[in-house]
């Protein structure tokens, strides 16, 4: 059913304005229940959401779900970008309390962990970051005091820019997954397709030149200590999958970039404004994003820290063979960080 929507809150203010609602994909009772059985099984089978055993048995778990799952997670399949999965069931109550910052959440709500690395197998290969969050293959995405007006997802009173994740690294994910477990203040993701936006073809030419790096961004302290030198990177790219970008404005400096170019990539960013959409997740959605061709972010949000604030769990998820990329970035030192894979690849 590829013509549902999503609904789309008015825009709070100063962010930016949606102008056409997320593609929902819905799963039925029979494709939630498998998902969430098989999770329940390989988590009392290996005891722990980030068993390394769990993480090798994902492919042949996945084996036994059936077509109607697979059907609702085939690829990204509209110029928007991403999908919202609807279907999955979550109990909140028996949740437990948000926890107040990504290192104290331990196995809580870990059955949602490994759904979601089921369902980011389905899409491809699950990947970690040995410096971020401990290494986990799912993040949580919650506010923590003190991190109020940073750009990471520890952030709560600040616009979180849109931002291709990940975007300072070569092997990044190539579709980024959120599942929520809980937003009772309607909290929007914002995601703007780069394949929605309108450029004229003087700035297109611009930005595909590697003019300025984009650098670790403050989720990764050890990289932002790596002594090599930043590599200019193109903006935009026209992969045989048709345009892509790598996108962080935040982290990307300026000083060394020229006039012209600077310019195109003001009108990029503006252009990504117009076209953004706001995607209010409810408990059980899971977002999938293509990296490549939309940059996300987050509206500003004041947190409650009382145990009921947002929560979602993030996967970052690589598909072999994937040609959205220039070849050049293979060249690329990635500030000495390195994505694991959860598995083998097939
Ligand atoms: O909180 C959100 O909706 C998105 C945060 C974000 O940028 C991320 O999790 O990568
Ligand atoms: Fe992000």
């Amino acid at each position: 059913m590829p013509h549902a929507r999503a609904s789309i809150p008015p825009a709070p203010e100063g962010a930016t304005v949606p102008t056409s609602p997320a593609p929902v994909r819905p799963l039925d009772v029979i494709g939630a229940t498998e998902l969430t059985t098989t999770a329940a099984g390989l988590l009392a089978e290996h005891g722990s959401a980030t068993a390394p055993g769990l993480l090798a048995h994902l492919p042949s778990a996945c084996a036994g779900l059936g077509e109607g799952v697979r059907h609702a997670l085939r690829p990204v399949d509209t110029a928007d970008g991403l999908f919202v999965l609807r279907g999955l069931d979550i109990d909140t109550a028996a949740l437990g309390p948000t926890p107040g910052h990504w290192s104290a959440v331990g196995d809580a709500g870990a059955l949602w962990d490994v759904v979601l690395l089921l369902v980011s197998t389905l899409t491809g290969t699950p990947i970690a970051w040995e410096g971020q969050q401990n290494g986990r293959f799912v993040h949580n995405i919650l506010p923590s005091p003190g991190h109020e007006s940073e750009q990471t997802g520890a952030s709560s009173s600040t616009l979180l820019t849109p931002h291709t994740e990940d975007a300072f690294h070569p092997g990044r994910a190539h579709l980024l997954l959120l599942c929520c477990l809980r937003n009772h203040d309607k909290v929007a993701t914002t995601a703007a397709s780069i394949r929605r936006a309108d450029l004229a073809e003087d700035d297109i030419e611009q930005l595909r030149r590697p003019v300025t790096p984009i650098l670790p961004d403050d989720a990764y302290e050890e990289a932002q200590r790596f002594a090599g030198r930043p590599a200019p990177v193109p903006t935009l790219f026209d992969s045989p999958e048709g345009p892509t970008l790598r996108f962080d404005p935040a982290y990307t400096p300026l000083d060394g970039a020229d006039d012209n170019w600077r310019r195109a990539y003001g009108r990029l960013a503006d252009e990504l404004a117009r076209v953004s959409v706001a995607v209010n997740l409810e408990p059980g959605d899971v977002l999938v994003v293509d990296n490549d061709v939309v940059v996300h972010g987050r509206v500003p949000f004041k947190a409650r820290y009382d145990g009921t604030d947002r929560w979602l769990k993030r996967a970052s998820v690589r598909i072999p063979g994937r040609r959205t990329r220039p070849a050049a970035e293979t060249g690329e030192h990635g500030y000495g960080q390195t994505a694991l894979p959860a598995f083998a690849q097939r």
